[in-house]
């Protein structure tokens, strides 16, 4: 069998480099064509010397230089710039992407890796929440598979083998809720970043730390589940279970429900897309069923976490809402993390564009574009960055 040719567009971030983890453990099943980061000149380098691609990109043109010195004499083509990473993602040197850009910068080069008739190993939830319809669509006419990363929906993916979709009544996203689970307004006002960086469970970026903290990323799961499995908001119900170890559930018609399980290890979930729709062998860590010897489930508390509450009410009003709530979330976090405002203005910015930004029933994609810019032009300028 010949070898899987991947590229991992972001492969300096926390998905990227586990996807090298899980290739480099099965030299004989992949081989690493094309790997991307933005800004991180030092581990991408590294990474191509160690795994040897045709091509690198680096988002950040200002790096170029430094790249293409770095790299000169290899044979390793380097190019950069947004156009680079989406005319990359146009290329013919590959059979799977990898997308684990984060947030709304991931949905060009994933788009036109659909358009290239590739595999797509979706981990960028962004792309869904921001553009579903479109990217929906387009997968279906490439006749691309779409293979979820995203642990709950790999795990939903899982348990629908075999299985007709029609027959599904509801899904379970399961929630971990995050650091402050439990917590009150006026213990989260006063939180900083150090504090929700440190999820109970998972070792991830920045970006989806902070959203699993405010438990927006259970509701882009939502959306992103909506597109993905093609049900409704009512069709979708998010439990809380903070050992993380049922990654999510689907219950069928007849009452049956299946649940997809493991340690919280992403390396579980990147090895299945990679491999799909083979599984193979892996020695990460397995559950024993005594560490953690029970599992618990729970409401989540969205009066407080109103983050949650706002992503069902785009998911339910539709059109660009979700593009606008995620363009809004993406500048409520960095200001988070750059200490510009507390954990709960992050709601109080997002609330505010959903109501300035117009509302437009069936945007095109380049409305979502429009929108996108819009609400983050807006919601940068209430906070001043
Ligand atoms: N981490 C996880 O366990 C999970 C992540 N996901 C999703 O996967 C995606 C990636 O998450 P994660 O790996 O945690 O994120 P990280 O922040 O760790 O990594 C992001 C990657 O994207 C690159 N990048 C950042 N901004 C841009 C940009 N504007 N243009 C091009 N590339 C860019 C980064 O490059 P550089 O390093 O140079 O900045 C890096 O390679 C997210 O959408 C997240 O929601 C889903 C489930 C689990
Ligand atoms: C690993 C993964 O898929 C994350 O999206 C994870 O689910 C975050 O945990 P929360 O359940 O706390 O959002
Ligand atoms: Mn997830």
């Amino acid at each position: 069998m010949s070898k899987r040719r991947i590229a991992i567009f972001g492969s300096t971030g926390s998905i990227g480099r586990q996807t090298l983890e899980v290739i480099e453990a099965n030299p004989s099943l992949f081989s690493v064509e094309i790997l991307t980061a933005q800004n991180n000149v030092e581990l991408l380098v590294n990474q191509a010397l160690r795994y040897g691609p045709k091509i690198v990109v680096i988002g950040n043109e200002e790096k170029y230089q430094e790249v293409l010195q770095a790299l000169s004499g290899t044979g390793i083509s380097v190019a950069s710039g947004e156009q680079a990473l989406e005319d990359t993602a146009g290329l013919d040197i590959y059979d799977t992407m990898i997308a684990a850009i984060v947030g709304f910068a991931g949905l060009r080069p994933t788009l036109k890796a659909i358009e290239n008739g590739k595999t797509i190993g979706l981990a960028n939830k962004e792309t869904l929440v921001v553009a579903g319809d479109i990217v929906m669509k387009k997968a279906k006419e490439h006749h691309v598979h779409l293979v979820p990363v995203d642990s709950e929906h790999s795990a939903i993916f899982q348990c629908m083998q075999g299985e007709d979709y029609k027959k599904i009544d509801r899904i379970i996203l399961t929630a971990s809720g995050g650091p402050f689970l439990g917590r009150k307004p006026n213990f989260l006002v006063n939180v900083k970043r150090e504090h929700a960086l440190q999820h109970p469970n998972w070792s991830m970026g920045a970006k989806i730390s902070v959203d699993s903290a405010t438990l927006m990323n259970k509701g882009l799961e939502m959306i992103e589940a909506k597109w993905l499995f093609d049900v409704t908001l009512q069709q979708i119900k998010v439990v809380i279970h903070p050992q993380s170890i049922i990654h999510s559930m689907v219950e069928f018609e007849d009452g049956s429900m299946k649940a997809q399980m493991g340690m919280p290890d992403m390396r579980v979930p990147i090895q299945y897309a990679l491999t799909y729709p083979a599984r193979t062998r892996s020695n990460f860590p397995r559950y024993n069923f005594k560490d953690p010897a029970q599992l618990t489930f729970d409401e989540p508390d969205i009066k407080t976490f109103r983050n949650l509450f706002l992503a069902q009410k785009a998911l339910e009003t539709g059109g660009n809402m979700p593009c606008i709530l995620n363009a809004a979330n993406e500048i409520a976090v960095y200001a988070f993390l750059k200490n510009r405002i507390g954990f709960l203005e992050m709601t109080e910015l997002i609330e505010q564009a959903m109501e300035k930004i117009p509302f437009i029933q069936n945007p095109t994609l380049n409305d979502y574009f429009e929108s996108d810019a819009e609400a983050r032009t807006f919601a940068a300028s209430l906070v001043e960055i």
